[in-house]
């Protein structure tokens, strides 16, 4: 799904216009009746609902909604904001079929106004700002938006189609915005939705089709995206019936350290349970009888070491015997001793196939960026926000550590992906992906090596790198659902993501039934 811009919504919405038989007054009405529908299937009749417009578009879905609203019985009010000497044509339109159904539902707020104090239990719809956001809030619309978040304690408040001050495509860090409990936005997610710094803001999404020209949508190039099922479905290649073990790869994991080898079980698990045809690990001494009984189905590798790995770029002496594993996975719970470090730069002075690099292995190329530049292209690299620091530093807001995130991708000819609620994945091309499964149950010790597993599997069986990443990420986050369905946010363990793969996996097959 296509991720747009402000200016881009603004062109689907003339496009639409100017194509199809739909007016722009028909296209916002579109827009309240599906608000409308929403609001009557969440809150009840008895609702009084106070409903702040401000003097555009936005307002304009506002107006409509009043009217709407006040059609299907509820006590609804309109408060008209004059934050602006401008209105728009259809905000107007839409307040005079308020004014000639319901003249008692609107009520206008001159500059710097008071607003009504809400009856109990009311529902508060912000329909101030939208899209056509220019500037921060300041002045009184900053004050507005203030008292409004001080009634949130009190209220529910609904934003429409963004909360108002939020920009769609820039950072709105310590600026005024409506912190809402929903969002009900047209048709796309914008940007801003997706980003850590602003999840105090949107609340539970709701997108809400509106028939925009699906044209001007397939023609329109994004460099913002989110990734579906169907793309996953697409992606995902069903075994072939005379496939065998070698067809689908051998991965070598290069993982653990003393303490931390429950960190390279998890990974191997997930790694054996995603399909890889066969697994080697290499682990310390203190994880053999560990890893052997936990994970029967992986090879293992002892190091000389009793407690960390140092030796394991003796896997790879040339670059001739890097065709051995068709990928490595290397980072979960493996420790940054000396050791280490110098087995993985030596390792890397070989291999030069696309690789997935997690955790410690993150933390050693973030101390050395002599040795980033030495990560083969087309490797995935699975940061979280502390790791993406170590890596690529300090950023000022979400929006810069995205562009930032991407321009290492492009100029280093890797994939990134930042984890997070949406983690962001991007690519060499520039383009960055989000993707949506997943719940807070997993944040849980153990989650990521999972993820690790499940990249290094997906590579080993010759999925390209941006598929395995897409897939990849989509896996664990639809297993982790599964699992937090079957045992709760509370109870899910990494271990029950492993599990609930296969189950995953079942959802992406198609019915050939005959
Ligand atoms: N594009 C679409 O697909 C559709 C858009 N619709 C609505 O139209 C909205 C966009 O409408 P508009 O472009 O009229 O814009 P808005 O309604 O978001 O706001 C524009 C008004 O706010 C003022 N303004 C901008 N920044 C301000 C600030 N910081 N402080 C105070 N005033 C400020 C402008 O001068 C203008 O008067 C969307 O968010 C959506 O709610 C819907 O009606 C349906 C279809
Ligand atoms: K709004």
């Amino acid at each position: 799904m296509k991720i747009f811009t402000a200016q881009q919504i603004r062109e689907a919405d003339a496009y639409t216009i100017s194509q199809t038989p739909i007016s722009s007054l028909d296209l916002m009405e579109k827009a309240a009746i599906a608000c409308t529908a929403w609001i009557c299937r969440h809150y009840s009749e008895d609702t009084p609902v106070y409903i702040f417009c401000g003097m555009g578009n936005n307002g304009g879905d506002g107006l409509a909604i009043t009217r709407l609203l006040r059609n299907r019985g509820y006590d609804a009010h309109a408060y008209v904001l004059h934050h602006s000497s401008k209105t728009s044509a259809d905000h107007t339109a839409n307040r005079q079929a308020l004014q000639q159904q319901y003249p008692s539902a609107i009520h206008d707020i001159p500059e710097n106004g008071l607003l009504p104090r809400p009856d109990a239990h009311a529902l508060i719809i912000d329909a101030i700002l939208g899209t056509g956001l220019s500037r921060p809030a300041e002045g009184w619309t900053a004050a507005i938006i203030d008292q409004l978040n001080e009634l949130k304690a009190a209220h529910h408040i609904v934003a429409i189609d963004i909360p108002s001050g939020l920009q769609a495509d820039a950072s709105s860090l310590h600026t005024p915005v409506i912190k809402a409990d929903q969002t009900l936005s047209f048709e796309f997610y914008k940007l801003a939705f997706l980003l850590p710094e602003n999840a105090g803001y949107v609340g539970e999404i709701c997108i809400l089709p509106i028939d925009l020209s699906p044209d001007y949508i397939a023609q329109t190039p994004s460099r913002f995206n989110i990734t579906d099922t169907v793309q996953i479905k697409n992606i995902y290649r069903p075994r072939k019936p005379f496939s065998h073990k070698g067809t689908f790869g051998h991965a070598l994991l290069i993982a653990g350290s003393e303490g931390k080898i429950g960190a390279a079980v998890l990974s191997a698990k997930a790694c054996l349970r995603a399909g890889v045809g066969l697994l080697s690990c290499h682990i310390p001494k203190c994880g053999y009888e560990i890893m052997q009984i936990s994970a029967p189905g992986a090879m293992c590798f002892i190091d000389d070491q009793k407690d960390h790995s140092s030796s394991f770029h003796n896997h790879i002496p040339n670059a001739a015997a890097a065709a051995k594993y068709k990928t490595i996975g290397i980072g979960p719970g493996l420790g940054t001793a000396a050791g280490t470090c110098w087995a993985f730069e030596k390792l890397l002075d070989h291999y030069q196939q696309p690789m997935v690099i997690d955790a410690d292995a993150l933390n050693i190329l973030g101390g050395s960026p002599a040795l980033l530049d030495k990560v083969p292209a087309g490797s995935i690299l699975t940061p979280h926000p502390k790791e993406f620091e170590r890596l690529f530093g300090k950023t000022a807001n979400d929006m810069e550590r995205l562009q930032v995130l991407s321009d290492h991708a492009v100029k280093r000819h890797l994939h990134i992906l930042l984890k997070g609620r949406y983690t962001a994945m991007a690519f060499p091309d520039g383009s960055i992906w989000f993707n949506t499964t997943g719940n807070p149950g997993m944040a849980t010790g153990g989650s990521g090596d999972v993820l690790t597993g499940i990249l290094t599997s997906l590579l080993a069986q010759g999925y390209p790198p941006e598929e395995a990443m897409l897939m990849g990420v989509w896996l664990h986050g639809r297993s982790g659902d599964h699992a937090a369905a079957e045992c709760s946010e509370e109870a899910m363990i990494a271990e029950d993501i492993v599990e609930f793969l296969g189950k995953s996996f079942l959802q992406l097959r198609k019915d050939h039934s005959c």
